[in-house]
């Protein structure tokens, strides 16, 4: 990745009905060579987005940039971009060869040239040995790995990806995310990813567009949208979350007290301008969470009661109370376990300062 802007949406709004924007004034610049993807609810826009910068649907207003030209008027193949779709969308008549040959044909590559570069797309998808197969004697996850040679084979500059790993079973789809990264690294291909499996997202990207109603929510690498999610909407979509509601009961210099939940459960957090009696969402990640007995001095923490506790393979989520009823999710690794707790005694869930996460409602 270089930090060069090479593709750059421009004010889009994309209207389907001329009614109601379905992309609502939508400012992206993505890098050269970046592994980017747009993740988002079903419906958010994420396709509509992709399928602008194929050329497949005209922004209703606004423009699209790429390597510094303007190709919002301008159709798919005059634009350097190929794209994966979830189906795979092989010819069903063709061998394998054939499908990842198709664009060189088009473009009448001679036959040696042909065979030299559809044998260097089979090594890389490392599918050696499959030229003769038609695409009903391949798996899921060998077709995929056809259409992705097929897309890659005339070197666009930027390869769309929409949901190509959707129809896979985890097992494979997981598989792929890994040797789908290694391949954009190999190929230094900017690539555009669509979404909707936020441990996907979060594997993969060098960095996540989160869309919510066809707005960008939030914008960073993952681990910056993980830990520090700016909205509650990113904070519950990305990963399992404790949210609390509170607000401003005390300011003092360097830090404001808030009340979480309950009168009695107060946080303090650094003064960064707060206004008495403002309200804030406070989000606290369940692997963050201590569980102890008695919380230590610079512990930030709140008094429940134990009502559950799941086993769910690598971790033990448990579920405590408030005494206003809310529930709080903690995840222990197994060897960190506590192991049982009673029902009736008061326990403190507890973390560091630093994990607690303050989003302006
Ligand atoms: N060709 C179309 N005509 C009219 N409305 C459309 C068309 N394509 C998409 N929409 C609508 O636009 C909105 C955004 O759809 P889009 O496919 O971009 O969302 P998405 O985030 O990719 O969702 P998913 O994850 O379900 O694919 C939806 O409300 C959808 O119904």
């Amino acid at each position: 990745m270089t930090g060069e802007v090479f593709v750059q949406l421009k004010n889009i709004c994309k209207s389907y009905d001329g009614a109601k924007d379905i992309i609502k004034n939508l400012n992206l610049e993505i890098k050269k060579g970046e592994f980017l993807t747009l993740l988002g609810p079903s419906g958010c826009g994420k396709t509509t987005t992709l399928r602008m910068i194929a050329g497949f649907e005209e922004p209703t207003q606004g423009g699209i940039l790429i390597d510094g030209e303007n190709v919002t008027n301008k159709s798919p193949h005059e634009r350097c971009v190929n794209t994966v779709f979830q189906n795979y969308a092989l010819f069903p008549h063709m061998n394998v060869f054939d499908n990842i040959a198709f664009g060189l044909k088009m473009k009448k590559v001679p036959k040696e040239e042909k065979k030299k570069r559809v044998q260097e797309m089979l090594e890389m998808v490392q599918l050696q040995g499959f030229e003769d197969r038609m695409p009903s004697q391949l798996s899921g996850g060998q077709m995929q790995r056809v259409a992705i040679a097929r897309a890659v084979i005339n070197r666009p500059k930027v390869l769309l990806l929409d949901e190509p790993l959707g129809a896979l079973d985890l097992k494979l789809r997981k598989q792929m995310q890994i040797e789908l990264k290694h391949l954009q690294r190999q190929l230094g291909i900017t690539f555009i990813f669509v979404t909707h499996d936020q441990e996907e997202a979060l594997t993969m990207s060098d960095r996540i567009v989160v869309m919510n109603k066809g707005v960008i929510e939030q914008l960073g690498t993952p681990e910056e949208i993980y830990e520090n999610p700016k909205s509650k909407f990113v904070a519950t979509f990305l990963g399992e979350t404790n949210i609390l509601e509170g607000s401003v009961v005390k300011i003092k210099e360097r830090e404001v007290l808030l009340n979480l939940e309950e009168e009695k459960d107060i946080i303090r957090i650094p003064n960064l301008g707060y206004e008495m009696g403002e309200k804030f969402i406070v989000s606290v990640r369940p692997e963050r969470i201590v569980l102890k007995n008695q919380p230590d001095e610079d512990d930030v923490y709140l008094k429940c009661k134990f009502k559950e506790r799941i086993y769910i393979g690598a971790q033990i989520k448990t579920v405590f109370s408030l005494s206003n009823g809310k529930e709080i999710i903690v995840n222990e690794s197994i060897v960190n376990s506590t192991g049982s707790h009673e029902s009736d005694k008061d326990v403190y869930v507890t973390w560091k300062a630093n994990h607690t996460v303050v989003i302006k409602e």
